[in-house]
């Protein structure tokens, strides 16, 4: 290491709205030097909710209406929360909020969370919004954890398929000689967790009994995937609500499993047909859906190369993206860039984030 690592504690409230991660590193935001605990704080089921309106109303919603501004301030005490849990101090905290609008054609991407608040509970500086320059800029703004997949797949053989499947899937694929493809696939567990809450009144498909039990209705899920979305080639990236009319429509009039069971094979077959440009060596997985058995069984099925949660590697699959807000926060404070033209379709690696400090 070249500059002296910094220590970093990374917060990610993803598109599940289930709860916000953190993760310590210890990195000088090229390579890792050190990892430390993770935590998960789940939300209270109101707050959940509330964020889940806010999702649906965010399109709608008049700049001075005082809802996000509620939600906000309790998203972001419990972000505060979660950090004392950590129990490690920090230089610095990477605070990427709960994405609750995407529309980089519209070049606006909306993440809430008070930094101010943050940094003032803390007591440590806050690196945030970091998907605004990118957008700004023409990029899709998402995904960003590519760079984080680069440094942390560095002595690994490529190429490589990184796949993260949370609320949304986004994959990054590593090349030979350092090459970074990425994209947001399609859903990932989003439209079957909104299905178990709608028919078992639970969080999630539990390991994904539901869908296993059911059958897939092969017309609805060929009109599903004839959405343009998966004709486009990368970079490409979502908002959480992108096919939900569809899928509303797709899934109409089937039982529970059968929509289940259609639902995994959508997010399974959108992720396997991810424009890549050559065949990876093998393909690890991360995020909340790699523990869905049934998901990874249809991944496997799917892919003709070994498919393995990212723990094959060595990495913690329920952190990653914690980590990788705290490795993009010292990115920021380094000027480094944050996103690059195949990752995000922006027209120059940029650099990103905004800084908060503490008042003293
Ligand atoms: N045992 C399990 N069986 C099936 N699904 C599971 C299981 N455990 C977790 N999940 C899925 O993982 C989801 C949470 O994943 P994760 O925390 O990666 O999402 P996220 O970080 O909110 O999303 P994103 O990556 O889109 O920001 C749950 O909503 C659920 O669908
Ligand atoms: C706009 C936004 O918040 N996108 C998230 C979401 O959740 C998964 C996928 O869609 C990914 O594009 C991104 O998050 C991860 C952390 C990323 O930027 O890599």
């Amino acid at each position: 290491m070249h500059t002296k690592p910094l220590r970093a504690i990374g917060l990610m409230s993803g598109t599940s709205l289930d709860g916000v991660d953190a993760a310590w590193i210890e990195t000088d935001g090229e390579r890792i030097a050190h990892f430390g605990p993770t935590v998960m704080l789940r939300y209270e089921d109101d707050l959940s909710a509330d964020l889940r309106r806010l999702l649906d109303l965010a399109p709608t919603l008049s700049p001075d209406d005082p809802f996000p501004k509620q939600v906000e301030e309790r998203l972001t005490r419990d972000h505060a929360i979660a950090v004392s849990m950590v129990g490690r101090s920090a230089d610095v905290i990477g605070f990427h909020g709960q994405t609750i609008l995407h529309a980089p054609e519209a070049h606006r991407t909306w993440q809430i969370g008070d930094a101010a608040l943050l940094a003032h509970i803390a007591r440590i500086p806050v690196a945030y919004d970091f998907r605004s320059a990118d957008v700004a800029a023409g990029g899709q703004g998402a995904p960003f954890a590519p760079l984080f997949h680069a440094a942390l797949a560095h002595d690994l053989p490529k190429p490589l398929l990184v796949v993260n499947i949370g609320g949304v899937a986004n994959i990054t694929w590593l090349g030979p000689n350092g090459e970074i493809v990425a994209c947001d696939t399609g859903p990932g567990n989003g439209p079957l967790d909104d299905l178990a809450q709608k028919h078992l009144g639970q969080p999630y498909d539990k390991d994904g009994a539901l869908a296993a039990s059911g059958r897939v209705d092969e017309s609805r899920l060929a009109t599903l995937l004839a959405h343009p979305y998966f004709a486009k080639p990368a970079p490409k990236s979502l908002d959480r609500l992108t096919f939900s009319g569809l899928i509303a429509l797709a899934i109409e009039g089937l039982n529970p499993p059968d929509a289940a069971a259609t639902l995994a094979a959508f997010s399974a077959t959108a992720i396997a047909r991810a424009p890549v440009p050559a065949p990876p060596l093998r393909v690890l997985v991360g995020g909340g859906g790699r523990h869905n058995k049934h998901l990874m069984r249809l991944l496997a099925q799917l892919l003709p190369v070994p498919v393995q949660p990212v723990e094959a590697a060595g990495w913690d699959g329920d952190a990653l993206e914690a980590q990788c807000f705290a490795y993009l926060a010292v990115r920021s404070l380094r000027g480094l860039p944050l996103s690059l033209p195949s990752t995000t379709g922006v027209p120059a690696p940029m650099p990103g984030g905004r800084l908060q400090r503490v008042i003293l």
